[in-house]
């Protein structure tokens, strides 16, 4: 079949926008009164100067509200590049880690960071309470410890969030994200967001391993978006492309190293979503997600990665499935115990797992730094 050519879908081959003519329209002047009918009322003497006052007044009033209104924004927003720097440096002034990953553990998979676990990977471990770091959120969510631990994982250094904030929590996408900007402010080229998500794809079993290869974000079909707002061009762009977020040759070595690993049978790849939260989906929306192409659906990460590509931060993102997804009405519910038990029952695995990943990716980043 011919492809359809835009051109001529109307019978007409001189569809040439530059040939199109726009009809005239009447231009407000954002008081409610056209420039046109401001003309129209002029008329000599007292009545015209009054006029000119009340409008001239209420413009103004029109303008420092627009300005409160962008003061409102910009608070609500986010913090400005100058705020989110003072954090960095408070860290930076408080650790001598360098970090060049960084780190975000899902739930229950912070756990690894205790001690007989990836805490003894994490060398000259060095916390910092996320209450005692200024301009930070704190994390609610059990399974989240609520930390920043700074250190070396095989000889690199790295930084990890011990917790994470959630949508659900109350926060809004940007302050869910501030601590990716941070990680960029302290140096970070690359982020590891790992996260608990349910499994949709049949062929998913609990306890498995999911590489992410690209993810839908549902809510940012609702226009909800950590980017949504003013953007500052010294953390990126304000149009950020999103084909490639999850770095193409970290997946091929996470495969690579699952095999070296022999893991290779529960290490899978897929499409990650994620929803607002906090319950768990119905079983017709999970049957939806199914069908739109999505393997594995949780309440996070999307709109991190989103962040850090914005500021062109390397990805790689994993989640591990704790539980599969209820797509019939007999079936068990979700819940929050057994997304955090599958947690800790595949601590020694991802442990493993993750430090080698750290690993081969530094070793990655160093070798693209060497002329
Ligand atoms: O995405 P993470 O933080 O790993 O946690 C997942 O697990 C929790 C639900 O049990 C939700 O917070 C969901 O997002
Ligand atoms: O089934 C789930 N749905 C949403 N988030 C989740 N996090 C872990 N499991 C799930």
């Amino acid at each position: 079949m011919a492809p359809i050519n835009a051109f001529e879908v109307n019978g007409s081959k001189d569809f040439s926008p530059a040939k199109k003519t726009l009809p005239e329209v009447e231009l407000e002047n954002g008081n409610g009164s056209s420039a046109k009918r401001q003309k129209d009322k002029r008329s000599p003497g007292i009545f015209f100067d009054i006029f000119i006052d009340v409008t001239r007044d209420r413009q103004s009033e029109k303008e420092k509200e627009i300005e409160r209104e962008k003061g409102d924004s910009l608070r609500e927003r986010g913090y400005s590049y100058e705020t989110l720097l003072e954090t960095a440096n408070y860290l930076l002034s408080r650790t001598s880690i360098r970090p060049q990953i960084g780190i975000i553990c899902g739930s229950g998979m912070g756990s690894y960071w205790k001690e007989g676990s990836l805490a003894e990977n994490i060398e000259d471990a060095e916390r910092f309470p996320y209450e005692e770091i200024p301009n930070f959120p704190v994390s609610t969510v059990e399974g989240h410890h609520g930390q920043l631990v700074f250190g070396k994982i095989s000889g690199a250094p790295v930084v990890a969030m011990q917790g994470r904030f959630h949508y659900y929590e109350g926060y809004p996408l940007w302050k869910c994200c501030l601590p990716v900007r941070v990680m960029k402010l302290l140096g970070v080229q690359t982020l590891i967001a790992t996260n608990a998500a349910g499994g949709l794809n049949p062929e998913f079993r609990v306890g498995d391993l999911m590489i992410v290869k690209d993810h839908i974000n549902m809510m940012g079909f609702a226009g909800n978006n950590p980017l949504h707002g003013p953007n500052d061009e010294r953390f990126g762009p304000r149009f950020p492309p999103m084909s490639k977020a999850y770095d193409y040759e970290f997946r091929n070595i996470a495969k690579e190293v699952a095999k070296e690993l022999k893991i290779d049978d529960i290490v899978r790849e897929g499409v990650y979503t994620c929803l607002g939260g906090p319950n768990f989906e119905t079983v017709a929306e999970l049957n939806m997600l199914k069908l739109v192409g999505c393997d594995a659906v949780g309440m996070s990460t999307v709109h991190e990665v989103i962040t850090a590509r914005h500021c062109n931060m390397k990805v790689f993102g994993m989640s591990l499935i704790t539980n599969e997804c209820v797509v019939c009405y007999n079936s068990d519910e979700a819940n929050h115990e057994e997304v955090l038990d599958v947690g800790r029952m595949r601590q020694e695995v991802l442990r493993k797992y993750l430090s080698t990943l750290v690993k081969r990716f530094a070793q990655l980043s160093s070798a693209e730094v060497q002329p």
